[in-house]
């Protein structure tokens, strides 16, 4: 501090004074402006943040009164280059970091956090996969946090019960080990032994420490991913959302594009036949999870899983490959024997989907001359580019909608905006897990869920699918409108509790006498809102 501002401050025993007109503006309307006076999504990142340390009350009002403008900052895609660059734009602290050097006293540093046995959701990442980016290491906590804003904003979680974890256990990205500004711990990542003990103890003592936490897990690498939902589904209240969350939102979006592409071919739902581009914790959660679209249909699991194809880099995966991977046995074809399929352009000629999924994390791989052959051999073709953030898409929305003369059904992991092709507008849908877990978590945590079941995530996908308006419908939209999302996650979580009770794992029984409508109007009126302060900034 220089000696003048020195002595101006011990001179002026005021505090500091709101401007005597501000009431008569509205706040709101500032922030905003300010907000888009910035020039990248970064800086406007930044200042989102700042905002929220400043003001967290009016930061959440704002976000409520214009969702379609900020989730796009606080979460894909812009979320991936607040990830990317963390270590460097830091201001202060925000979640917390639990690194493998805790272990042995996880306990411990878990009983810092203030909110204390308060907490009911905690996103928890290790950084090993955030969103298509690779190996983020400890920058990857903004991914937490970004799933966390939805949880408030979506779901109505009250914010001081949210926690979000980055586990630094180090990274294989050597360029960060190299940054001198890099926030995490210098290592390569432990091997599998060394990180389950780790997870052991970790999980453990989040159950001793926050004995109502629901646990959320994120962009952990694909094989640890399985594994430890796998180790700790049936120990813990958790989930894991790219693999649960996901396969929920794609169904919940698959149900109706299918109405939509049946119809249009004049075919029965049941014979939709889908190709997974990508076959990683995503691509085969969703995989996994689509199956119960046949199954519900009335076809058995090996009629349904014939359904499905999957590919990964090496083209079409088949069950005579060497060395395949535990997670891509499942779904690997038996029942082809040619030589192997490696373009995608013949493994449409060959499987002739009605569905091409990209979760792949390749930029355009489906170029024009794939989804033309789509639109040549469907009526409307459905294609869902699910790949985050938008400069890993398999394909744009104007590009689908131009290569299908407008016949596409569309959803992409991260927003598009509308667009007009020959007089026409027409609306992408955005398949993305934030439509589920926010309603999945809000569910576990009122009904105090022992273990979120199999069934939980299902019928978050059905009633997410069936919460379209009539004016939705009438559009042909896969999935709502996201300013609804409040609504939507309720009745999600209504959804959700309903099945804890069928699969007897609800611990708070006091809901099972409540009527569906009773028990809406609850999970609404349990919703957190932001106190509308005419927004007077906090001193
Ligand atoms: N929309 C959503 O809600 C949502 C949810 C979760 C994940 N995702 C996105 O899905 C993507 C994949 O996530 P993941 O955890 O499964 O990652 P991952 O790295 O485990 O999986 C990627 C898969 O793509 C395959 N692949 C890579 N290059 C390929 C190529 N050239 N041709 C064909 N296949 C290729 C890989 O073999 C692997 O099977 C990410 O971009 C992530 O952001 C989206
Ligand atoms: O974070 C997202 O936008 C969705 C998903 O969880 C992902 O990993 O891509
Ligand atoms: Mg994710």
């Amino acid at each position: 501090m220089s000696h003048s501002a020195f002595s101006l401050s011990l001179m002026s025993p005021s505090t500091p004074r709101i401007p005597p007109y501000f009431l008569n503006t509205d706040h709101r309307q500032r922030v905003l402006a300010q907000l888009r006076s910035k020039h990248t999504g970064l800086e406007k990142y930044i200042y989102l943040n700042g905002l929220k340390e400043r003001d967290p009350n009016l930061f959440y009002e704002v976000l409520l009164g214009n969702m379609l403008e900020i989730i796009p900052i606080l979460y894909t895609p812009t979320v991936g280059d607040a990830c990317s660059n963390y270590s460097h734009i830091w201001r202060r602290p925000e979640g917390l970091y639990v690194t493998i050097e805790n272990k042995g006293h996880i306990r411990q540093v878990l009983r810092t956090w203030h909110a204390g046995p308060a907490a009911r959701i905690a996103v928890v990442t290790d950084g090993s996969r955030i969103l298509g980016l690779g190996d983020l290491g400890a920058n990857g906590l903004p991914i937490a946090i970004g799933k966390l804003d939805l949880y408030i904003g979506g779901a109505g979680i009250k914010p001081s019960t949210t926690l979000p974890i980055c586990l630094d256990l180090g990274t294989n990205t050597e360029k960060f080990i190299t940054d001198p500004l890099y926030l995490g711990i210098r290592r390569k990542r432990p091997d599998t032994a060394e990180m389950d003990e780790f997870m052991n103890e970790f999980m453990e003592a989040m159950k001793d420490v926050f004995p109502q936490l629901v646990v959320q897990f994120e962009d952990f690498s694909t094989d640890n991913a399985f594994r430890y939902l796998d180790m700790f589904r049936t120990k813990n209240r958790c989930f894991n959302d790219d693999i649960q969350g996901t396969g929920s939102v794609v169904l919940s979006g698959f149900l109706n594009a299918a109405r939509l592409s049946s119809a249009a071919a004049g075919t029965p739902l049941s014979d939709q036949r889908i190709l997974f581009f990508g076959a990683g914790s995503a691509g085969i959660g969703v995989a996994k999870q689509l199956m119960s679209f046949f199954t519900l249909l009335g076809l058995g699991e090996e009629e349904a899983r014939g359904r499905i194809y999957t590919v990964d880099s090496k083209g079409l995966i088949t069950a005579d490959r060497k060395g395949l991977q535990e997670h891509k046995k499942y779904f690997a074809r038996t029942d082809y024997d040619g030589p192997a399929l490696t373009s995608l352009i013949d493994i449409i000629k060959y499987v002739k989907p009605t569905a091409l999924l990209g979760l792949s994390t390749i930029r355009n791989a489906f170029s024009e001359e794939v989804v033309r052959l789509m639109a040549s051999i469907n009526t409307r073709p459905i294609i869902f580019p699910l790949s985050n953030p938008v400069s890993l898409c398999e394909v744009d929305y104007s590009d689908a909608v131009q290569w299908t003369n407008g016949s596409v059904i569309f959803a992409s992991g991260s927003p598009y905006k509308a667009v007009e092709f020959e007089g026409k507008v027409y609306e992408p849908g955005q398949g993305n897990n934030m439509y589920i877990f926010p309603g999945i978590g809000m569910g576990a945590i009122l009904s105090k869920a022992r273990h979120i079941t199999d069934s939980m995530v299902e019928q978050a996908a059905i009633a997410l699918a069936g919460s379209l308006t009539e004016d939705e419908l009438s559009s042909d939209l896969v999935y709502p409108r996201l300013t609804r999302i409040r609504d939507i996650s309720a009745q999600i979580a209504t959804a959700v509790i309903r099945a804890a009770q069928k699969d007897n794992v609800d611990e708070n029984g006091l809901f099972r006498n409540l009527s569906d409508d009773a028990l809406l109007e609850y999970v609404k009126a349990k919703q957190w809102q932001p106190t509308s302060t005419h927004s007077i900034p906090r001193l």
